[in-house]
């Protein structure tokens, strides 16, 4: 327990109190309560995030556990078996929405309600915000992350076939390029689902790193693009393809939208913020990020792989280091 340089003495206290109290009450639970404590506190990126009550969630992992250890084998893996079928269904339900969102703005591209530039944009923007809006319906499981996944992984393998012209689907290409051309099915939007499966699997609805990247690169970065290209008249001194309109919209709707979700999971209580700092701190990611993306990067990194990479890093040094 001490090896982690966030847990405080009374959250180490605390721990112990709840699981010896839990031990008391079953003696079996004694054998796998230090594991749980452990486990959450040595691999969890978001420690230095919590209030006062860092231990709220191993509480909850106590009730959990003790309820599974009581549970007859039978029962056990109903449990299991129960939290199988909403991690599928959730993903079946996923991958549709994706696949929905797709047509629909492919159908609004073709009867020409919207540009095709738009449209890109609003894919960028509407998919990740969403899927990350989903996670609260997959279980409660170990394994749900991986489930979540196989949607932006199924949807990678998508952009893979199409990319690379092994099957041709002009309503995918239409919705989600550029230019219209299929090799641009391998860049943006690839690296983007990239992303999205990276942030799942290693911070997942239990860190606020993950949901911050991933609210910058989504909202931020495609909304700099939509004003940029409508409002964009006064140009920034060092790249003339952006705006002070892009860039100052990427960072206050980019602000606006990670603390909107931080606070959207907060209420299913994955983590427990102290405002004031977590405010000062995705003021800070919005800043580096909106900079990076300002930054002239022709033939450079994308975007979809810049922006998210360096919010990551902020968020994790300015979360990390500060108590
Ligand atoms: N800070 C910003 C960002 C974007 N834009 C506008 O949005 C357009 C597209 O920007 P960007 O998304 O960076 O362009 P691409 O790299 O071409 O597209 P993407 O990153 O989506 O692949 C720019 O030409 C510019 O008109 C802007 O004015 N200011
Ligand atoms: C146009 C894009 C990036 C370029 O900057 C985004 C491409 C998006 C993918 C083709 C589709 C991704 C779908 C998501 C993984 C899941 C969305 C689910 C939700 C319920 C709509």
């Amino acid at each position: 327990m001490a090896t982690h340089p966030h847990l405080s003495t009374s959250a180490i206290t605390t721990t112990t109190t709840t699981a010896s109290a839990a031990a008391a009450a079953n003696p079996k639970l004694s054998l796998i309560r230090p594991q749980i404590c452990f486990r959450r506190h040595v691999i969890c990126p978001i420690t230095p995030f919590l209030t006062s009550h860092p231990i709220r969630n191993v509480s909850v992992d106590v009730h959990n556990h003790r309820r599974l250890l009581l549970l007859p084998p039978r029962a056990f893996a109903a449990d299991v078996s129960g939290h199988l079928i909403q991690d599928a269904g959730a993903t079946v339900l996923v991958v549709a929405g994706a696949y929905a969102l797709v047509s629909g703005f492919d159908n609004l591209t073709r009867r020409q309600i919207i540009e095709q530039s738009l449209s890109r944009k609003l894919v960028h923007i509407l998919s990740g915000l969403l899927y990350m809006g989903c996670w609260p319906i997959f279980s409660t499981s170990t394994d749900a992350r991986y489930f979540a996944a196989l949607v932006p992984l199924l949807n990678c393998a998508r952009l893979l076939v199409h990319g690379l012209s092994l099957v041709t689907n002009e309503d995918l290409i239409k919705s989600v390029t550029r230019e219209g051309k299929a090799e641009e099915l391998l860049r943006g939007p690839l690296y983007y689902v990239l992303i999205l499966i990276l942030s799942t699997i290693f911070f997942w609805r239990e860190s606020p790193i993950g949901v911050v990247s991933l609210s910058m690169m989504c909202g931020g970065d495609g909304i700099a693009d939509i004003m940029g290209r409508r409002f964009g008249i006064h140009k920034i001194p060092y790249n003339k393809h952006k705006s002070w309109a892009g860039s100052i919209s990427m960072f206050i709707v980019g602000f606006l939208i990670s603390t909107g979700m931080l606070y959207y999971f907060s209420i299913f209580g994955y983590f427990e913020l102290n405002w004031v700092l977590t405010i000062e701190r995705v003021a800070i990611v919005a800043l580096v990020a909106t900079l990076i993306e300002s930054l002239p990067t022709k033939g450079g990194l994308d975007d979809n792989i810049s922006v998210p990479l360096v919010s990551m890093l902020t968020a994790y040094l300015s979360f990390g280091f500060q108590p």
